[in-house]
C-alpha cells in the first residue's frame, strides 16, 4: 500500500497519540459557545460556523500541522451534499488507466476508504492499493481551511445541493447516528420539525449550510483556476459533461481516444448511485469514516440519491421557508438554486 498524502498521515497519528496536543485543542474546544443541533452530541462554535468536537479537534490539528502535496486536489462539500458521489467520480478518474483491469477498488470499498477526510482520525489503510491517489476531502468551511491548502497550488472541488435535498437527507443520516437509533424505524427519536428548526439557524454540523456554501462560491468566482464549483443537481442532470470538466480541472483530462472507447461513461456508470449503493460493501459494510468515531453502516450513505426527495417529507410551508432563507443568503452573490419550493 502506497497511499502517500504527504505528512497529512503521519502528522495526523501522531496528533491523536499525543495528550499534550490533544489536552490543548481540547481546552481551546472548552472555551467555545456550545449549544444543541442537528447531531448526536453538542456543537461548538467556531469562526461563525458549527462543529461537533471531534471536527472541531480536526481542523484545528489541521491548521497546525496539514501540509498538502502541490498535486493533491481536495474534494470539498458540507455534509450530504453528494461527498460520496464526488469521491466516487474524482477517484474513478484519477485511477483510470490503473483499474480498468483489475477491477476498480470502488467495487470492493466505500468510496470514503478509497479517498480520506484530511481532518479526520487516521484509519487504518482499508485500501490495499498499490498506487498514490492524491485525493484528500474536507467537510471545513473555506474561511477556515488551512492557510497551507489556501497557499499551494493545489486545486478544490466543490459540490452543493439544494439545501431542502441536504435537510431532508442530513436528518435521514443523523437520525440513524443515533445511538439508540441504529435503525430507520426509530426516526422519531429526532422529529422533523426540530431537526429543520436547526437547520433554519444554522445549528447543524459545518453549518451555516448557507455561508458554507457561499464561501467556497466566493472563492470560485475569485480564482476559477482554483476552486471549481459544481452543483449535485446539475451532476444529475448532465453527468458526462460535468464529469469531463472534472476531469479536465484536475489535470487528468479525458482524451478523445477514451472518449470514443466510452471511458467517460464508464466511469459514470460505475459511480452512479445505482451501481455504487447494490454493491455488497455498500449493502452490508461498516466503517468508521468522516469527522467522528462512529461506526456506521456503508448503507447509510445511499438513501435514495434523487432531486427532490424534499416533496416526500417537507411541508410546503416548510420548503417555502428554506427557499426563502436561500434566496435571501445568497442575494447578491450571483448563485442561485433554480428549484421552486412548489416544484
Ligand atoms: N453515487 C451517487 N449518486 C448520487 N447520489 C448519491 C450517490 N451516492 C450517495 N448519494 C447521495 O448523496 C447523499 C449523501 O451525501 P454525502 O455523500 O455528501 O454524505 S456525507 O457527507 O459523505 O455523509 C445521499 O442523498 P439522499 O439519498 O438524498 O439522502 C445519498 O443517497
Amino acid at each position: 500500500m502506497n497511499q502517500n498524502h504527504g505528512p497529512t498521515c503521519n502528522g495526523q497519528k501522531e496528533y491523536w497519540s499525543d495528550p499534550k496536543t490533544h489536552e490543548k485543542y481540547k481546552e481551546i474546544i472548552s472555551t467555545t459557545p456550545q449549544r444543541k443541533g442537528i447531531w448526536v452530541a453538542d456543537l461548538h462554535q467556531h469562526e461563525g460556523f458549527w462543529w461537533s468536537a471531534y471536527s472541531l479537534k480536526g481542523v484545528l490539528w489541521a491548521r497546525d500541522h496539514f501540509m498538502p502535496q502541490p498535486n493533491n486536489v481536495i474534494l470539498s462539500s458540507a455534509p450530504k451534499s453528494g461527498t460520496t458521489w464526488l469521491k466516487a467520480l474524482s477517484f474513478a478518474v484519477m485511477t483510470r488507466s490503473h483499474f480498468d483491469e483489475p477491477a476498480s477498488p470502488l467495487l470492493t470499498r466505500l468510496a470514503h476508504d478509497c479517498v480520506p477526510f484530511l481532518e479526520s482520525e487516521v484509519r487504518s489503510n482499508p485500501q490495499n492499493l498499490d498506487l498514490d491517489v492524491p485525493l484528500l476531502a474536507t467537510h471545513i468551511p473555506y474561511t477556515s481551511l488551512p492557510k497551507s491548502i489556501i497557499d499551494s497550488g493545489c486545486k478544490i472541488v466543490y459540490i452543493c445541493r439544494d439545501p431542502k435535498d441536504v435537510f431532508v437527507s442530513l436528518w435521514h443520516f443523523v437520525s440513524k447516528m443515533n445511538p439508540k437509533a441504529m435503525d430507520a424505524s426509530a426516526l422519531e427519536d429526532l422529529h422533523l420539525e426540530d431537526a429543520f428548526e436547526f437547520f433554519c439557524q444554522g445549528y447543524s454540523s459545518f453549518g451555516p449550510y448557507w455561508d458554507h456554501v457561499l464561501g467556497y462560491w466566493r472563492a470560485s468566482l475569485e480564482s476559477p483556476e482554483k476552486v471549481l464549483f459544481l452543483k449535485y443537481e446539475d451532476l444529475k442532470n448532465d453527468t458526462i459533461s460535468w464529469v469531463k470538466k472534472l476531469a479536465q480541472f484536475m489535470g487528468y483530462p479525458f482524451s478523445s481516444e477514451e472518449e470514443q472507447k466510452g471511458m467517460v461513461q464508464k466511469i459514470v456508470n460505475l459511480c452512479s448511485f445505482e451501481n455504487l449503493s447494490s454493491l455488497e460493501v455498500n449493502k452490508s459494510g461498516i466503517t468508521q469514516v468522516g469527522t467522528n468515531f462512529l461506526s456506521l453502516k456503508n448503507s447509510s450513505f445511499f438513501r435514495k440519491g434523487e432531486v427532490g426527495d424534499w416533496k416526500n417529507h417537507l411541508k410546503l410551508e416548510m420548503a417555502m421557508r428554506l427557499d426563502q432563507i436561500t434566496e435571501q443568503k445568497l442575494k447578491g452573490s450571483g448563485l442561485t438554486f433554480h428549484f421552486s419550493s412548489n416544484a
